[in-house]
C-alpha cells in the first residue's frame, strides 16, 4: 500500500545497473598457478631442510635398547655426562618399535641411564672394548638451529604472503607475469574505431556535452594549447544521481577525442591492504602519462573523497586518506600540458573534501541531471536502435509518462520491453510491451499472494483513499494507475506522475502530496475505524516531505527561513541546530502533518460516495488505468499537455 515515491526521491534503483555494461574495471586477480607452485616449493624446502637436519640428529633410544647393543658388542664409543649417554654404533641397528620418535635404523644415539640402574655398565663397556671419550661424540644441534628449524615454515609462509601482497599491489590489469611476479601496468580500454562510445550514444544532456567539448578539443590537440601556454583543468567532476550517464559520458569524451581511457573505481583502491591504494594510483597516473593524451576516469570518487574527519567510522580510514592524498599529489604534479585529464564521478558532490575541488584539481564541476521529456525520448531512441519496433510504438508518449527516470532506467525499460516481446513470441516490440514493461519497472513485479477478502477490501479502500485525494487536490499529479494486485513489497499501488517535469515544488503542492500519502491511512480509519501497518511506507514519505518543508525550504513561519536540517536525512543536526530550533522543527512537522491528516479525513468523509465507488471498481477490476479511475470516481480531469 504505497503511493509511489516521487521519481526524484528514488535513491536505490534496482534496475539502474542494467543497460550496456560499463567497461569492466581492471581486476586484480590471483594467479592460481603461481600460488600453487609457490606453496609446493615452500612445502618441499621445509621438508628437505627438516629431513636434512633431522637425520643428523641422533636417535633417542631406551636404556634397554642401549644395554642390548652393548651386550651385543655393537657399540663403538660413548660419551657421558651425568646420566646422559650418547654414542656411536659399529653397525646401524633397527630402532625397536615404540622406541624413540623415529623409524628405521640408527647409528648414533642418545639415551638416559635410569638412576636406579645397578648394572655393571663400566665393566661391560670395558669388556666390549667400547671407547669412552672425553669429548662429546657429536654436537647436539644448537638452540639457535632448533629455533630456526621450527620457525622455518612460518618464515616461509610470511614470505609467501608478502609476495602475494606485492602481486596484488602490482594488481591493476591482472597479475600476469611469471613466478617472480613481474608487475603488469594498468591497461587502458582499447578503443577500436567503430566501437567507440561517442556523444552520439549519449542523449538528453546536451548542455553537459557542451561543457565537455573543450576537454575533447584539448585532448585532440594538446600541442596547440601548449603553444598558447593555455592550461587545461586537470580534473572535471561529474556530479549527478546514479544512472544519469556519468560513466557513459566519460567514455564518450575519450571516444570523441580518440584517446586511451583508463577507468578505475575509487572503492577498488580501498578494498586492499594499506598502502596499496596509493601505489596503484601512482601507477595509474604513470601509465596514463606514458600514453598521453589520455583520460583517467575515477568512479565513486566520494568513497575516498569524503571530507576528512567526517567520521567515516569504518576501518581503512588511513587507506582512504593515503589514496586521496596520492590522487591530489598526482594532480598537483600536472603542469597542465601533459594531456592527461581526470574525470571523476560522484552522486554525492555535497560531501566531497574541499581539497578535491581546489584550483588545479577538480576545479570544474559538471552537473548531470536526469533528462527532461525530449531527452528521455532521445535516450529511448538510442536504446531502441537495435530493437525492431512495431508501427504503433510512440516513444514520445513513453517519454511523457516517465518523468524523473534516468538514462539507465530508460535503457532498462527498453530492454524489459524487448524481453517481454521475446517471451510473447512476437517479432517486434509493440507499444503494449513498452507500457507493460514500464508498469513492471515502476510498480515492481506482480507477486502471487492470496489475500483474505477482508484484507482485500481494506487494501482497496486504502488505495482508493490515496487516489481520490490525489484527484481532489488542486495541482496534484494525476493518478495514472491504481492496483490492488500485490507487487514487490506492497499490497497495492497508486501511481501518480506529473504531466510535465517539475523542478521546483510549491508549498501547496507539497501539502497536497502529504494529504495524498496520508489518504490510505485516513480511508482505513474513516471506513473501518482501524489503523494497520500498511501505511509504514506512506508515513516515511510524509516525514521526508515535511522534514524538507520545515527544516530546509523555509516553509514554516516559526522555524523561519533557515537551512536548519542537513540535506542528508540520516544526519540529525544541521547548521542551525540549537535545541530550541530542533524543538520548533519537531512541533512544526507535527502541526503540518496533523493538519493534513485532518484535511484528508474530512475530504474523504465529504466524498464518501466517490470513495466507495472507486473502491468497488477496484475490487471488481483489480487494476484501474487513469481514465477508468477518474470515470469510476466520477471526476473529470482537465488534461493538460505539455
Ligand atoms: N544520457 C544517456 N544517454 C544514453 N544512455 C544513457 C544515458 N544515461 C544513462 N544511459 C544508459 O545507462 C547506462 C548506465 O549509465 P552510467 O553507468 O553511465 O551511469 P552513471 O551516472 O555513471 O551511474 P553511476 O553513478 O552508478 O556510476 C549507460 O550505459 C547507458 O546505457
Ligand atoms: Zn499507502
Amino acid at each position: 500500500m504505497t503511493s509511489p515515491v516521487p521519481p526524484r526521491d528514488r535513491t536505490d534503483q534496482p534496475w539502474r545497473s542494467e543497460g550496456a555494461p560499463p567497461p569492466p574495471p581492471p581486476k586484480k586477480k590471483l594467479n592460481w598457478r603461481s600460488l600453487i607452485w609457490t606453496a609446493l616449493l615452500v612445502y618441499l624446502i621445509t621438508n628437505l631442510l627438516l629431513s636434512f637436519f633431522g637425520d643428523e640428529a641422533p636417535a633417542k633410544v631406551s636404556y634397554t635398547e642401549f644395554s642390548k647393543q652393548v651386550n651385543a658388542g655393537n657399540v663403538s664409543k660413548i660419551y657421558s655426562k651425568g646420566d646422559q649417554i650418547q654414542g656411536d654404533l659399529k653397525k646401524a641397528a633397527d630402532i625397536p618399535d615404540g622406541d624413540g620418535d623415529k623409524k628405521g635404523t640408527y647409528d648414533e644415539f642418545t639415551t638416559q641411564r635410569p638412576s636406579f640402574a645397578d648394572d655393571k655398565l663400566w665393566d661391560e663397556l670395558t669388556k666390549q672394548n667400547v671407547t669412552v671419550t672425553a669429548e662429546p661424540v657429536y654436537k647436539e644441534p644448537s638452540l639457535l638451529t632448533n629455533l630456526l628449524l621450527s620457525l622455518l615454515p612460518i618464515l616461509l609462509l610470511v614470505a609467501l604472503w608478502v609476495f602475494m601482497a606485492r602481486r596484488m599491489a602490482a594488481g591493476m590489469g591482472g597479475a600476469g607475469g611469471g613466478m617472480l611476479g613481474k608487475k603488469q601496468p594498468p591497461k587502458p580500454v582499447e578503443l577500436e574505431a567503430g566501437k567507440r562510445t561517442t556523444f552520439a550514444d549519449v542523449a538528453g544532456i546536451d548542455e553537459v556535452e557542451g561543457e565537455l567539448n573543450d576537454v575533447v578539443d584539448f585532448l585532440k590537440n594538446p600541442d596547440s594549447y601548449r603553444k598558447m601556454g593555455a592550461k587545461m583543468p586537470g580534473g572535471v567532476l561529474l556530479a549527478g544521481p546514479p544512472g544519469t550517464g556519468k560513466t557513459l559520458l566519460a567514455r564518450a569524451v575519450a571516444g570523441e577525442a580518440g584517446v586511451p581511457f583508463f577507468s578505475a573505481s575509487a572503492s577498488e583502491f580501498i578494498e586492499m591492504i594499506v598502502g596499496v591504494g596509493a601505489s596503484r594510483v601512482r601507477e595509474l597516473f604513470a601509465e596514463a602519462r606514458k600514453v598521453a593524451p589520455a583520460i583517467i576516469f575515477i568512479d565513486e570518487i566520494d568513497t575516498i573523497g569524503r571530507a576528512r574527519g567526517g567520521g567515516s567510522g569504518m576501518g581503512g580510514h588511513d587507506e582512504r586518506e593515503q589514496t586521496l592524498n596520492q590522487i591530489l599529489t598526482e594532480m598537483d604534479g600536472f603542469t597542465g600540458s601533459e594531456g592527461v585529464v581526470v574525470l571523476a564521478a560522484t552522486n554525492r558532490a555535497d560531501i566531497l573534501d574541499p581539497a578535491l575541488t581546489r584550483p588545479g584539481r577538480f576545479d570544474r564541476t559538471v552537473t548531470v541531471s536526469p533528462p527532461d521529456r525530449k531527452g528521455r525520448e532521445a535516450i529511448l531512441r538510442i536504446h531502441t536502435r537495435e530493437i525492431p519496433l512495431a508501427g504503433d510504438v510512440d516513444l514520445a508518449q513513453v517519454a511523457r509518462t516517465t518523468p524523473g527516470m534516468t538514462g539507465a532506467e530508460l535503457a532498462n525499460l527498453a530492454n524489459e520491453a524487448a524481453l517481454l516481446a521475446v517471451k510473447r513470441q512476437q517479432s517486434e516490440v509493440t507499444q503494449s510491451d513498452l507500457s507493460d514493461a514500464l508498469e513492471k519497472v515502476q510498480l515492481g513485479a506482480e507477486r502471487p499472494l492470496v489475500m483474505p477478502e477482508e484484507e482485500r477490501r481494506r487494501t482497496a479502500y486504502h488505495e482508493s483513499g490515496h487516489a481520490l485525494l490525489g484527484m481532489l487536490q488542486p495541482g496534484a499529479d494525476p493518478v495514472r494507475k491504481i492496483t490492488i494486485v500485490p507487487r514487490g513489497r506492497a499490497l497495492g499501488v497508486t501511481l501518480s506522475t506529473p504531466d510535465a517535469d517539475k523542478y521546483a515544488y510549491t508549498e501547496e503542492y507539497l501539502r497536497g502530496r502529504i494529504i495524498g500519502a496520508l489518504g490510505g491511512m485516513a480511508a482505513e480509519q474513516v471506513v473501518f475505524d482501524v489503523i494497520t501497518t500498511g501505511a509504514e511506507n506512506d508515513l516515511e514519505q510524509v516525514t521526508n516531505i515535511v522534514r524538507g518543508m520545515v527544516g530546509r525550504w523555509g516553509m514554516s513561519e516559526r522555524v523561519g527561513r533557515l537551512s536548519a536540517l542537513p540535506n542528508d536525512a540520516q544526519q540529525a543536526y544541521g547548521l542551525a541546530a540549537a535545541p530550541e530550533t530542533l524543538d520548533a522543527i519537531d512541533g512544526e512537522m507535527r502541526r503540518i502533518v496533523d493538519e493534513c491528516y485532518d484535511s484528508a479525513c474530512r475530504q474523504l468523509r465529504e466524498n464518501r460516495g466517490k470513495l466507495d465507488a472507486l473502491a468497488e471498481a477496484l475490487l471488481a477490476n483489480e487494476t484501474l488505468e487513469e481514465a477508468e479511475a477518474y470515470r469510476a470516481a466520477g471526476i473529470t480531469r482537465l488534461t493538460k499537455t505539455d
